[in-house]
């Protein structure tokens, strides 16, 4: 049988056990084979097809966004109008089929914007160009997940599932669990929170299928026998991911209301420029950025050349090592949007 088989058949089995108490160690065995088929399946082939193939695009800017969504939801039309970059819009399926870069000019900061070929359901088996779209898509900061607001939610559910299955975590925080291999003494467990999800003998029966038999363990939360095996493999993005429901002008404003309160979402219209403003709005806070300006003593500060950091970055993070005034802050100083500092030499 064949990796792919395989996971279909455990697939199979997890959704046709029903979820209780009795079933729960089944269930987290069931879950740690499949994620382990599928990392073998993730494992870059050494056959020739593969090589050369990847979408190699330089990094560039202050942040990256990869557009990823089904073919023809307004994915090229949207990058042709928040950049000075054209890509091919059409009425037909597939038209976009590499990936091709632009950049977003916001409060002083680059943001580099990708657009990439639709994918489809099966992407991550390599249906389509999947496979290299959801490679890029891991390098990004932030995925905006376009999808066509006349659609329905299924092409949302299907992603999710797509890019779940790689590993990619959208708007989820690192599991905060302790864990760590030893050469011996067995496995140690413990856990500064009650569980609800997990019991130590799940979480040696889970280790187990992975063939660790000495570790130590530490939950300091409350996490699902899914988290726990995310923390054993490893290799999993965290990313943030904001859904933007395009083509507005084609549902009622009944509709237009619904999506715009689910949560991580914007409402859009490429074709009548509809809420774009907000949505760059809502993927800076996304990006987390922070721009802070340099004046020289006795100068006017320079809001033309910004500095770009990641939020909750401090004075340090700048790049020097002397001291400021009029307001004096240590290097550890956390620097906010769009503070203005000044660099004095002792
Ligand atoms: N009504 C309406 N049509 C739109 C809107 N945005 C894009 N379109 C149309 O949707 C079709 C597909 O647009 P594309 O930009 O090619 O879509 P894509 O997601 O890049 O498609 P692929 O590259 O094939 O994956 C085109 O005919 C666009 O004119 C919108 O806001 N409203
Ligand atoms: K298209
Ligand atoms: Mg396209």
């Amino acid at each position: 049988m064949g990796i792919l088989e395989k996971i279909s058949e455990i697939e199979k089995e997890i959704a046709r056990t029903q979820k209780n108490k009795a079933t729960e160690y089944h269930l987290g065995l069931l879950k740690a084979k499949l994620a382990k088929y599928r990392a073998q399946l993730l494992e870059p082939s050494k056959s020739a097809s593969s090589k050369g193939e990847g979408f190699d695009v330089m990094k560039s800017g202050d942040a990256r966004v990869a557009l990823i969504g089904f073919p023809s939801v307004g994915k090229s039309t949207f990058l042709s109008l928040m950049t000075s970059t054209a890509s091919e819009a059409a009425s037909y399926e597939f038209t976009t089929l590499t990936c091709i870069p632009g950049v977003i000019e916001y409060k002083g900061a680059n943001i580099q914007l990708l657009d990439l070929p639709g994918i489809i359901e099966g992407a991550a088996q390599g249906r389509g160009r999947g496979r290299q779209v959801i490679a890029v898509a891991r390098t990004a900061d932030v995925v905006v997940m376009m999808l066509d607001a006349t659609k329905g939610d299924v092409q949302r559910s299907l992603l999710e599932k797509e890019l779940e299955s790689v590993g990619i975590r959208l708007n989820k925080h690192k599991p905060n669990i302790y864990f760590k291999p030893k050469k011996g003494g067995g496995i140690s467990f413990n856990s500064t929170v009650t569980l609800t999800q997990c019991s130590e003998k799940l979480v040696q029966l889970i280790l187990h299928e992975y063939k660790i038999f000495n570790a130590e363990v530490l939950f300091r939360e409350d996490c699902s026998p899914d988290d726990f095996i995310d923390v054993i493999v490893g290799n999993r993005v965290y990313m943030p991911c904001l859904y933007v429901y395009n083509k507005i002008d084609q549902i009622s404003m009944e509709e237009v209301d619904r999506l715009a309160r689910k949560p991580n979402s914007v409402v859009i219209s490429c074709g009548m420029k509809l809420n774009l403003d907000y949505l760059l709005e809502m993927l800076w806070e996304y990006l987390a950025l922070t721009c802070i300006y340099t004046k020289k003593r006795g100068q006017r500060p320079d809001f033309t050349d910004a500095i770009i950091l990641r939020k909750g970055a401090s004075v340090e993070h700048v790049g020097t090592s002397t001291k400021y005034s009029p307001q004096r802050v240590g290097l550890t100083h956390t620097m906010e949007h769009e503070d203005v500092i000044q660099i004095v030499k002792k």
